[in-house]
């Protein structure tokens, strides 16, 4: 059995933004400038305490002129600074957007045209977490954070090249007393935050549901006398959700120890900042400056540590999406497929394939389907049809042999030559939320109204669909308003409409009255007299009309009787199994 790469639940955290990189190439452009700006805008913010301390000079100085000049400049400053945030937010928030617009677009055609062996060795609901959970969240984390990040992260480096410019000393007083002990504060609430809001949120989300169930219960605890029992019940889990509410406002009062260290590092910063001006170490503006950019050294470091966890939320959603990517993006098929003609024999060449590494469900199968040749496939339940459908369509790839389309092996083909080229009607078709116009036109050609009508006529389908309430007919969720065999009928006008060189009805017309089927597959026969047909089927019927039929039994080809190129009707009774 080939292997299949497996996605970790533990998603692949390391090197996560050099992996994003071949993403965010195509809009890197936008990104610069919307980096650009913000960055600008920090730069303003920044820009704030020096001119205060230029203000502050002038004062001492009682130099008129660098006074008028600091103010002028501070406002200007303001007035830049309120238009920069706000074209900054916007650019940074929408080049975000279209960053994780484009990712999920992208992991949706990888889930559409990922190999169907990857599909059914992984779990649906994780793959559509990945596709869509990770990607709401990370569009959340734009929308809300990214923004404040940028800003928090260069506000942090502004201010600290600018206080460094200043003076070496007083930066390190300031540094040494507000971030360790801040850093201790943020980590002793993050370790209990979880847990305590998580808590407070289930506790309240309990007392609601019994309190919801006390209304749609009441009759039935009254006349049961059950009500004491019950208030017993609620009274318990409203004290827990009590309890759970002071747990979490505990929790929350650590963080504003943070504005204790804030005050204390304010304190330690005039302290020292006065005995260094006593000393002519430094000027009064200096200590000025620290004590105005102070506020955004913290504002910086508060945002940050608030942003911790969002951080790892988004890091891991995008590592995990990433690795749903990278699993699902095919390798670049080899074939040179401008000169692959539309046409063509379908070959297999000794294949064998199994879904389990101990048993195999074909056993060298040896078999070619010239162009326009008609053949049916029988054999016992089990005996290998459906797998050999999927191989011929390239929806799995053998483990051993080859099966190929006008010579060139479809493992090489792209994915949207290979359906242009080949398609499968299942047993069960698969529609969509939508009408029956909407569902047809689910193929490559993207048929227009008049191509439907044209080809539903050409299958002798007017009265039907009309019966039906015609093109513009709900389906209902994915097709439920539909029987089995009226979703079939659409499932072959829809492979109708896609013109492929090949198509293979994998029991198509099952659930569908002899009748209409016998109508149907005369329609077909007629309608596609250059396209392959290869039809599985149980009933003798679908069978007995085809030319050439190939027996499989414990997945060898047993029998292969007819040429498959003869126009008439086969003669003989064919024996099933
Ligand atoms: N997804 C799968 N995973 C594991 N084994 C499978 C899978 N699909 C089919 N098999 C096994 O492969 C073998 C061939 O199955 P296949 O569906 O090709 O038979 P079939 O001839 O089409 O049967 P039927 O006439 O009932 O449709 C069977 O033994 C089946 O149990």
């Amino acid at each position: 059995m080939a292997e299949q790469p497996l996605l970790r639940e533990e998603a692949d955290e390391r090197g996560v933004l050099r992996r994003a990189l071949p993403h965010l190439r195509p809009h890197r452009a936008r990104l610069a400038v919307a980096l650009g700006v913000a960055l600008a805008d920090s730069a303003a913010l920044v820009a704030v305490a020096p001119l205060v301390g230029l203000a502050t000079d002038a004062l001492l100085d009682a130099d008129r002129g660098r006074l008028v000049l600091a103010v002028v400049l501070l406002a200007g400053l303001a007035a830049a600074q309120l238009v920069l945030a706000r074209v900054g937010e916007l650019l940074l928030i929408r080049s975000g957007e279209e960053v994780v617009r484009a990712l999920r677009e992208q992991a949706v055609e990888n889930l559409a045209t990922a190999p169907l062996r990857f599909l059914e060795t992984h779990r649906g609901g994780d793959l559509l977490r990945r596709a869509t959970g990770e990607v709401a969240e990370l569009a959340a984390f734009v929308r809300l954070h990214l923004r404040n990040l940028v800003s928090a992260l260069a506000v942090l480096g502004f201010t600290l090249a600018v206080l460094a410019g200043y003076s070496w000393p007083l930066l390190l007083v300031q540094l040494v007393v507000f971030l360790p002990p801040t850093l201790l504060v943020t980590r002793w609430f993050q370790r209990d935050a979880a847990a305590a809001f998580g808590g407070k949120a289930s506790a309240e989300a309990t007392v609601a549901a019994t309190f919801t169930e006390t209304l749609t219960a009441r009759e039935a605890l009254q006349t049961s006398r059950g009500l004491p029992g019950w208030t017993r019940r609620f009274d318990a889990e409203n004290r827990h959700a009590v309890r759970a509410a002071r747990r979490a406002l505990r929790v929350e009062n650590r963080i504003d120890l943070v504005s204790l260290i804030e005050g204390l590092a304010l304190v330690a910063l005039l302290g020292a900042g006065g005995w260094l001006v006593t000393r002519d170490a430094v000027g009064v503006a200096t200590v000025v400056v620290f004590v105005v950019a102070s506020r955004n050294l913290f504002d910086a470091c508060t945002d940050l540590s608030q942003l911790v966890g969002e951080v790892a939320t988004a890091r891991t959603g995008l590592a995990r999406l990433l690795d749903l990517l990278a699993a699902t993006t095919a390798a670049a098929p080899a074939a040179d497929v401008d000169d692959l003609p539309g046409r063509g024999e379908l070959r297999c060449a000794a294949v064998d394939f199994g879904y389990r590494a101990d048993g195999r469900a074909l056993h060298g199968v040896t078999l070619a389907f010239p162009a326009g040749s008609r053949t049916g496939v029988v054999g016992e339940t089990g005996s290998g049809k459906t797998t050999l459908a999927k191989l011929l369509c390239g929806l799995y790839a053998p483990d051993a042999g080859r099966v190929l389309f006008a010579g060139t092996p479809l493992t090489a083909l792209p994915e949207r030559q290979l359906r242009r080229r080949i398609v499968l009607v299942p047993q069960e078709v698969r529609l969509v939320t939508g009408t029956v116009a909407e569902n047809l036109a689910l193929v490559g050609s993207a048929p227009d109204r008049a191509a439907v009508e044209r080809a539903v006529a050409g299958l002798g389908l007017t009265g039907w669909l009309d019966a039906l309430g015609g093109l513009d007919a709900e389906v209902g969720q994915r097709g439920a308003r539909l029987s089995a065999g009226e979703r079939q009928i659409l499932g072959v006008v829809r492979a109708v409409l896609a013109d492929p060189a090949v198509l293979v009805l994998d029991e198509a017309t099952a659930d569908i009255d002899p009748a209409t089927a016998a109508r149907l597959e005369h329609a077909l026969d007629e309608l596609h007299a250059d396209c392959t047909l290869i039809v599985i089927a149980h009933r003798p019927a679908t069978i007995a009309r085809l030319p050439r039929v190939v027996r499989l039994a414990g997945g060898r080809v047993v029998a292969d009787e007819g040429s498959g190129t003869g126009r008439s009707l086969r003669e003989e009774k064919v024996r099933l199994a």
